[in-house]
C-alpha cells in the first residue's frame, strides 16, 4: 500500500516490529528510521538481536508484529528479490561475487542484471559497452582502478569489500544496509574501508551494523542501541557516547568510545 511521499519522509521506517523465537523475544517493539542523506548506525553487544533485525529488514525473517516501510511503501510481507528490486541495497553478508570474473566483469555483470537485460551467455553479457563503462566508473570510485582486470578471487579481503560494494552501487539502491563491513578487516583496510564509506556519506542513506567503534562514530549522523532485542536510546554520537545506561549496559565506560 502506497504511503504519500515527501522528501523529508524516511527512506525506511520500521514501526514496533517485534518477533520471537519461542520463549526468547529478540526483537521487541523497535520503531527506527533512516532518512535520505543519513547513515544511521545501529549498535548492541552480542546477541543484542541486530542480525535478526537486519534480516526482518532484508526480507529473510518474517516480523511477528510491525511494519516495515521502505521508499514509501509497505514491504513488510515482501520477500528478499522483491524488497531488492525496490532499491534496497544490501551488502557483505550475500555476496554474488564470481571468484574466476575480474573485478571489472563482476561489476558489469551486477549492472546488466540491474538493467534487467538479459543474455544466454556470460561472454556477450560481457561486451555490453555499456555496462563496462558504468563498470569501470564505478571501480573508480571505489578505489580498485588498478584491480579491474584482476580476478576476484584473488583480491585482498579489503578489496573484496570495495568490489562488493560497487556490484551494490552500480544497480543504484535507494537504501545500503551495511552488515557489519568491518568484519575480519585490519586495521589499515578498514580505515580505507571506512574512508570509502565517507565518500559516500550524503549521497544514499545508509544503515549500518557495525561493531568497530571507530568506524561507528566517525560515520553516523544518529546511532540506535539495541540492548536485549529493545532500542535503548537513538540520538547523535555525542548524545549516545554521554547517555549513562549505554555506557553502562553497553560501552562498559570505555575510555576510548
Ligand atoms: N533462528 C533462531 N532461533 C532461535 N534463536 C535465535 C535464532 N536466531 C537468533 N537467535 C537468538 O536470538 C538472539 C539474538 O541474536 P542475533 O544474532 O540477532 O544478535 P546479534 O545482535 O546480531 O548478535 P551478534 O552481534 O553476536 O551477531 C540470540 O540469543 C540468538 O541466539
Amino acid at each position: 500500500m502506497a504511503e504519500p511521499a515527501s522528501p523529508q519522509a524516511p527512506v525506511l521506517a520500521l514501526e514496533r516490529l517485534s518477533k520471537s523465537f519461542g520463549a526468547l523475544t529478540v526483537t521487541r517493539d523497535v520503531t527506527l528510521d533512516v532518512r535520505p542523506a543519513e547513515v544511521h548506525a545501529l549498535i548492541g553487544p552480542n546477541g543484542a538481536g541486530k542480525t535478526s533485525l537486519i534480516a526482518q529488514i532484508a526480507g529473510a525473517l518474517a516480523p511477528d508484529a510491525g511494519r516495515i516501510l521502505f521508499a514509501g511503501a509497505d514491504v513488510t510481507r515482501l520477500g528478499m528479490a522483491r524488497r531488492a528490486r525496490r532499491g534496497l541495497g544490501r551488502v557483505f553478508q550475500i555476496s554474488n561475487v564470481v571468484g574466476a570474473f575480474t573485478s571489472l566483469e563482476n561489476v558489469a555483470l551486477a549492472a546488466i542484471v540491474a538493467g534487467g537485460r538479459t543474455f544466454r551467455c556470460w561472454r556477450p553479457a560481457l561486451s555490453d559497452r555499456a555496462a563496462l563503462e558504468q563498470a569501470r566508473a564505478m571501480l573508480e570510485r571505489v578505489g580498485l582502478a588498478d584491480r579491474m582486470a584482476t580476478p576476484a578471487a584473488a583480491l585482498s579481503h579489503g578489496e573484496r569489500r570495495a568490489l562488493e560494494l560497487a556490484m551494490c552501487l552500480v544497480q543504484e539502491p535507494k537504501l545500503l544496509l551495511l552488515d557489519e563491513p568491518m568484519a575480519g578487516t585490519g586495521r589499515a583496510e578498514s580505515e580505507r574501508l571506512t574512508a570509502l564509506l565517507a565518500g559516500l556519506k550524503g549521497r544514499i542513506p545508509i544503515l549500518l551494523v557495525e561493531h568497530d567503534m571507530a568506524t561507528v562514530f566517525a560515520l553516523a549522523d544518529r546511532i540506535s542501541v539495541l540492548i536485549s532485542g529493545a532500542i535503548a536510546i537513538t540520538g547523535t554520537p555525542e548524545t549516545v557516547r554521554a547517555d549513562a545506561v549505554v555506557r553502562q549496559a553497553y560501552l562498559g565506560d570505555e575510555e576510548a568510545v
